[in-house]
């Protein structure tokens, strides 16, 4: 890490670059979705009152006026604000404020829009939290999770296909022909990395579902994926595996989850495949500990989306649900939740700012990081190069070897081959934003380890 201490990272992502997509993000994007939220909660006015009764209006009323102040703060640039509740994170939160502080040049408040964008779109959600933690008794509200629902359910017939597709696999595939084995993990990764395609986040809550049967179209996709490091996963894996998982009690796979709907069903799907035939042992999934970016998972979608798929009437969606019930039942598959997944930090902080989540994602065999906002923090959100190797703009983080799939949704993008950025953007402008292209990229060791070894 010498060369780390004296290395000065590139400026973040922020929507002090006018016309910017962070500049678009937080001007047209975020005041929507906080209009959207106010509406949200003044929908639900009677069905506070009915469960709460009038106290439960009220609260209504307290939140509403609190978020209108907020989207007002946000439109007029107005410095941020410390948190006031007393969460179990207020405190970090308002530390790293004070970090932002300092890094601002001549002692301009931070703001919405001068600002790191993914400092100030990530406070926003805290914010929406904090509002709603402030107006009890109506605290546990989750004024995404209708959004979710409905994602789900426009997602039906691709869920149905993904599960039959799935059961007939298992079904067929002869576990012991590595050849076949690793042909369908292929296939089930990338319909996960696509399924990354349907966040919420991005179309300001506006409907974006999987319609159509996704593994039809995984050849037509190959083309846009920048970077696909899905065979060195694959060698990861089988080496691994091999000797038998780094604690020899067999391959742990970690999924830091996103979203919610048919996403997280791509998710539990390839989390299954590994299971079945013998590829991961154990698999620990990550989630939100508060509704967060619209449509990331929290552990009420996680439960419930298990119950809606084994309560399903079509029978191999069914047979999936409950399957995935029994992974949970007996300890296959757990759910965790750490604060640290709903802080700002560049996920190089976390060494220092979560040490106990650090020193858990370093008894993995694979960390699988699924989404935008996660590769975001894997890269600190910056104006890297393009060409800049992943391992560098992870800036020392590596708990256990990891991949990041995602869909490009924000201008962030290292990795690439000389050339290969400008290509593209005589091609198509909006290749980084328009969710269209996407990459798997992986790193197991860095510089150091392998000098080292
Ligand atoms: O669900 P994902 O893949 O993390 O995407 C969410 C993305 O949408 C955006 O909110 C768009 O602003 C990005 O900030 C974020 O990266
Ligand atoms: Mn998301």
């Amino acid at each position: 890490m010498a060369a780390d201490q004296v290395f000065i990272p590139p400026p973040s992502l922020s929507a002090k670059f006018e016309g910017s997509f962070a500049y678009l993000t937080v001007r047209d994007r975020l005041p929507t979705i906080l209009t959207k939220v106010i509406d949200t909660i003044h929908r639900n006015k009677n069905n506070f009152l009915e469960k709460h009764g009038q106290v439960g209006v009220d609260a209504e009323k307290r939140a509403i006026s609190f978020l209108s102040k907020l989207r007002n703060e946000l439109q007029t640039d107005k410095p941020i604000l410390p948190l006031t509740d007393s969460a179990d994170d207020t405190e970090v939160w308002n530390r790293y404020m004070q970090r932002q502080q300092d890094l601002m040049e001549d002692r301009q408040p931070v703001s919405w829009f001068k600002s790191p964008w993914l400092y100030v779109e990530c406070y926003m959600y805290r914010k929406i939290q904090e509002a709603l933690w402030l107006s009890p008794p109506i605290g546990d509200f989750d004024a995404f999770k209708e959004v979710k629902t409905k994602s789900f359910f426009e997602s039906q017939q691709a869920i149905i296909s993904l599960c039959t597709y799935l059961r007939e696999i298992l079904a067929n595939t002869d576990t012991s022909k590595k050849e076949s084995v690793f042909e369908q993990f292929l296939r089930f990764l990338q319909v996960s990395l696509w399924g990354n395609r349907c966040d919420l986040s991005i179309s300001a809550g506006q409907e974006n579902s999987q319609k159509t049967s996704p593994m039809d179209s995984l050849s037509d996709l190959r083309c846009f994926i920048l970077v696909d490091d899905s065979e060195k996963v694959w060698s990861m894996l089988t080496s691994v595996q091999a000797s038998g998982g780094t604690d020899k009690r067999g391959f742990r796979l970690d999924i830091i989850l996103d979203n919610a709907g048919f996403e997280l069903i791509s998710d539990l799907v390839l989390a299954d495949f590994m299971v079945s035939v013998g590829l991961a042992k154990e698999v620990r999934f990550h989630g939100k500990s508060i509704p967060w970016f619209v449509s990331d998972v929290t552990k009420q979608d996680f439960d419930w989306t298990l119950s809606q798929t084994a309560a399903s009437n079509h029978n191999h969606t069914s047979f999936c649900g409950a399957q995935w019930k029994r992974h949970v039942k007996d300890g296959t598959w757990t759910y965790h939740d750490h604060r640290f997944w709903t802080l700002p930090h560049e996920f190089c902080d976390m060494p220092e700012d979560a040490a106990d989540l650090y020193s858990t994602l370093q008894g993995s065999d694979l960390i699988l990081f699924k989404g935008d906002l996660n590769y975001r923090r894997l890269t600190g959100d910056r104006t890297w190069e393009h060409t800049v190797p992943f391992e560098r703009a992870l800036r020392g983080f590596l708990p256990a070897p990891l991949c990041s799939i995602r869909t490009l949704k924000a201008n962030v993008q290292v990795g690439l081959e000389p050339g290969q950025a400008e290509k593209l953007t005589s091609q198509d402008a909006e290749w980084m934003t328009s969710g269209r292209y996407a990459v798997i990229q992986f790193c197991s060791q860095n510089k150091e380890q392998q000098q080292g070894s």
